[in-house]
Formats: C-alpha cells, sequence, structure tokens
C-alpha cells in the first residue's frame, strides 16, 4: 500500500492538515491506508468511503455518501488506474482500461461538479488534478472504436485511457472558464514509478524491473510530488487547464488541444455515463443512485 502513488498523495495531504477522504475499492485496503496515514501523521481527518470506479452503480452511491457528509470539496485527485490488464469488461460492459481509468472519473468528477463549485473561490479555487502517464503521447483515440472491440492490445487501451483523460482534462477546463468557476483542472504525469502498476507486465519486464528500479524509477513518494504540487502549490493557484511533468508545466501530445476531438469525446462519453451534455452540466442533470 505504501507503494502507491494514491496512499502517498494521501498522506502528504492529510500531513498539510486536509481532511482526506480515500475512495477505493477495497475495504480492508483503504481502512488498513487509513490506519497507517494516522498513525504516521497523527492526524484524524483521514477517512475511507468505498468506491468502485469499474462500476457505474457503485460511484453513484459513492458520490451520495459523500454528498450527505456536507463537506466542502477543495481538492479532487482522479489516480486510480490499472494497466495492461488482459482483455475484460467492467460491469457497465465497458472495455477495462476505458472503463475504469477514463470513464470511472468522468463520470465521479462531473457528479462532484456542484459540490467543487460550491467549494471554490475566488482567491481558493477548487482543484481538480487527473493522473494521466505519459503513454498518452502514443496513445490514439478510436472515436468510433473506444471499447476496442475491432482489435485489443493492452498497450493501445492503456495510452487510449490515459490519452481521453488529458482531452478531458483540457474541455473541463474550457468549460469551467466558460462558465465562471472558482474550479480548476489539471492532469498530471507522475513518471516511471515503483509501484503494483505493474503487476501485469511480461515477467521478464518484472526481472528487469526488480533489478534496476532502485536506478531508473521513482519512488512512490517522489511519484505523487507532482499531484501534490497540482494540489496544494500557490503557484498553481487560478492555473488550469496545464500538463504537469515533474511540478513544471509541459506540453502534452499535439492530438490532446484538438479541440474538437475534446469535444466530441465528450459528448460521448456523457451518453456512455447517462449524463446530459446540454451545455455544461447543471444539478438537475445527476441523478443518484441509479
Ligand atoms: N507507476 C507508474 O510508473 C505510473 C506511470 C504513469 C502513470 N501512473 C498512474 O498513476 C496512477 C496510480 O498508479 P500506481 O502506480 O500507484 O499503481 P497501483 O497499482 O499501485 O495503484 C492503483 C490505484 O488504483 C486504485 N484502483 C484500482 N482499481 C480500482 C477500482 N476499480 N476502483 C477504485 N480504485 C481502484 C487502487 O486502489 C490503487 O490506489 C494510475 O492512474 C497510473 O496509471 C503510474
Amino acid at each position: 500500500m505504501a507503494r502507491r502513488i494514491g496512499y502517498q498523495t494521501a498522506k502528504h495531504l492529510a500531513r498539510l492538515g486536509m481532511h482526506v477522504i480515500i475512495a477505493a475499492n477495497s475495504e480492508s485496503d483503504g481502512q488498513e491506508a487509513v490506519r497507517k496515514i494516522k498513525e504516521e501523521t497523527l492526524t484524524g481527518k483521514v477517512e475511507f468511503l468505498y468506491c468502485d470506479l469499474a462500476s457505474m452503480k457503485s460511484i453513484r452511491q459513492f458520490v451520495q455518501q459523500f454528498r450527505a457528509k456536507n463537506c466542502p470539496l477543495h481538492v479532487l485527485v482522479n489516480n486510480a488506474g490499472v494497466m495492461l490488464v488482459p482483455e475484460r469488461k467492467t460491469e457497465d460492459g465497458f472495455e477495462e482500461h476505458f472503463g475504469l481509468n477514463y470513464l470511472g472519473h468522468f463520470l465521479l468528477t462531473n457528479l462532484l461538479l456542484d459540490t467543487l463549485k460550491q467549494s471554490g473561490t475566488h482567491s481558493h479555487n477548487a482543484r481538480i488534478i487527473t493522473v494521466s502517464s505519459a503513454t498518452h503521447y502514443v496513445g490514439k483515440l478510436h472515436l468510433n472504436d473506444l471499447q476496442s472491440r475491432c482489435s485489443y492490445s493492452p498497450h493501445g487501451a492503456y495510452a487510449q485511457s490515459k490519452l481521453a483523460l488529458v482531452l478531458f482534462t483540457y474541455r473541463l477546463q474550457h468549460l469551467l472558464t466558460a462558465i465562471g468557476s472558482h474550479v480548476t483542472a489539471n492532469v498530471v504525469d507522475p513518471g516511471v514509478v515503483n509501484t503494483e502498476l505493474y503487476k501485469h507486465v511480461f515477467w521478464v519486464v518484472k526481472v528487469v524491473k526488480w533489478m534496476t528500479a532502485w536506478l531508473f524509477f521513482k519512488t512512490p513518494e517522489e511519484g505523487a510530488s507532482t499531484t501534490i504540487y497540482a494540489a496544494v502549490s500557490p503557484e498553481m493557484e487560478g492555473a488550469g487547464g496545464c500538463y504537469l511533468y515533474n511540478e513544471k508545466r509541459t506540453k502534452s501530445a499535439d492530438v490532446a488541444y484538438d479541440e474538437e476531438l475534446q469535444r466530441r469525446l465528450w459528448t460521448e462519453s456523457c451518453k456512455m455515463v447517462g449524463i446530459s451534455d446540454e451545455g455544461f452540466p447543471r444539478r438537475s442533470h445527476f441523478q443518484l443512485g441509479k
């Protein structure tokens, strides 16, 4: 668990005094993370709520539970991900990389937007940070085959999901700016980090990783640094639509700046998760607990 970027992110934000809610799909891992963070940071403001990002129903239930707490939401970190999983589907029938890495976060963010908008202020914008990957540079978005039904490759599906997250962030920022909200959206690349993410890679790669990780891989703590920078740095106050790597703004893949593609992906995603695309989502468009 300590070998996860998400855990290190949560721990750091808790240490800074934030009230952190960890959302994950394992009750035991989540509770263990809460216990360890409380022990290591001596803060009581950490809790766990179940959320399976591979299930639209679970995401809606999570948001319902979160809203019932009546807490503000100043930072949303879209960190979860799977990589190179064999061809399989989420419970809603989506290809797993696309369904979990991308659509799960797409729906979660949209359902939490009202709370984020209410929580952000002129001087302290609420922040949405989405974790993508350098893999997005080689990603191709197949608008006519987002579920990789025509041909499946684990690498292609992972890269597509990470490219979709970059396109989503840019479109989201565009929409947030258009309505004058005090919410920003940025996307980060954590770098190559020694975590559990590599559990589905070919065994030879695992051996090479095991031998060279100390030299070529960041630690999970280092991997969390750009997310934390995006979440709390004063330099990022009011800044949105950025792609960040090593705590610096940098260029993402050219295709990610294609506004028509951003718009089409957004429209398609709304259809897939069952929310309205008429302008920017308003409260009435969300139906929880479906
Ligand atoms: N490790 C790297 O080298 C690297 C490189 C680029 C990007 N990333 C990205 O960083 C993020 C974190 O990955 P990591 O390296 O810590 O990997 P990890 O496998 O250690 O952690 C994956 C995280 O996703 C969560 N998760 C998985 N399935 C879920 C589900 N169905 N519902 C809710 N949560 C779920 C897990 O709880 C865990 O926190 C991922 O988005 C990954 O794509 C990692």
